[in-house]
């Protein structure tokens, strides 16, 4: 599957949001969206899994528009379990119980399955929600600043999870302010300022591109932040 964003443009107040954005996601593919605070990165996010419609251009699927999404913050109910949320949304997404029980330990949540969600510490939470968002079928994966309030460990496991997606055919984008983990795992980058794509290519070809050594370097150089 493949999805082409043709021109897409999405004005808030003060010219803010996203600006002409036009790229191509393929299978098989890890794309990390990166840029400053307010570049636009949920703004695009939002486009893609169409909680938003843009002012101008148009997101196209070339196949079933099914995807899954794990937002930058989700509020669970707090007086359910861990379990008993898999259960309801399983029901939804129709996920055997095999299954959410299969996720619950990749999300190491299956020891605290029985934990109402109002024990949880933030990585937990956070966990549940990447747990709910491994639901359910799509071959487009898009994730929210996915690494908020993990530790480490954790992080080394959304990686696995992510490169395991994209080995299985998936098309994995997600946004972080991490530059080291886009460089690690992903495949291409979009770097969001403003609103605008400043660059967008493999990450061998931007360093080229660029002369950096690293994703940094490229960032600080094309946002124009070098020195500070
Ligand atoms: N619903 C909205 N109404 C008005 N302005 C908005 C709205 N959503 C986003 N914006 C503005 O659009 C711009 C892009 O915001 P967005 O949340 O997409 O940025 P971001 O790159 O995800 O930022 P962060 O890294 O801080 O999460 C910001 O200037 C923001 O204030």
């Amino acid at each position: 599957m493949v999805v082409q964003v043709n021109n897409v443009t999405k004005r808030y107040k003060q010219n803010r949001g996203v600006n002409q954005a036009s790229f191509t996601l393929h299978n098989g593919e890890i794309i990390a969206l990166v840029g400053a605070n307010g570049a636009g990165k949920s703004t695009l996010i939002q486009l893609l899994i169409k909680q938003i419609k843009p002012d101008t251009g148009e997101i196209v699927w070339q196949d079933n528009e099914e995807l899954r999404y794990m937002p930058d913050d989700l509020a669970f109910p707090e007086a359910l379990t861990a379990e008993e949320i898999l259960h309801l949304l399983g029901n939804l997404k129709k996920v055997s119980k095999e299954r959410q029980h299969i996720i619950l330990k990749e999300v190491g949540l299956f020891e605290a399955k029985e934990l109402k969600v109002g024990q949880f510490s933030k990585g937990m939470r956070q966990r549940l929600n990447l747990a709910q968002s491994m639901m359910g079928e799509g071959s487009l994966f898009i994730l929210d600043e996915p690494t908020n309030g993990l530790d480490p460990y954790w992080i080394a496991q959304l990686k696995k999870v992510l490169l395991h997606e994209k080995q299985n055919g998936q098309i994995v984008l997600f946004s972080t302010h991490l530059l080291s983990l886009a460089e690690e795992i992903a495949d291409s980058v979009i770097l969001l300022n403003d609103g605008e794509i400043l660059a967008t290519g493999t990450i061998s070809s931007l360093l080229e591109r660029e002369n950096c050594t690293n994703l940094e370097q490229v960032w600080l150089k094309l946002t124009k932040k070098e020195g500070l």
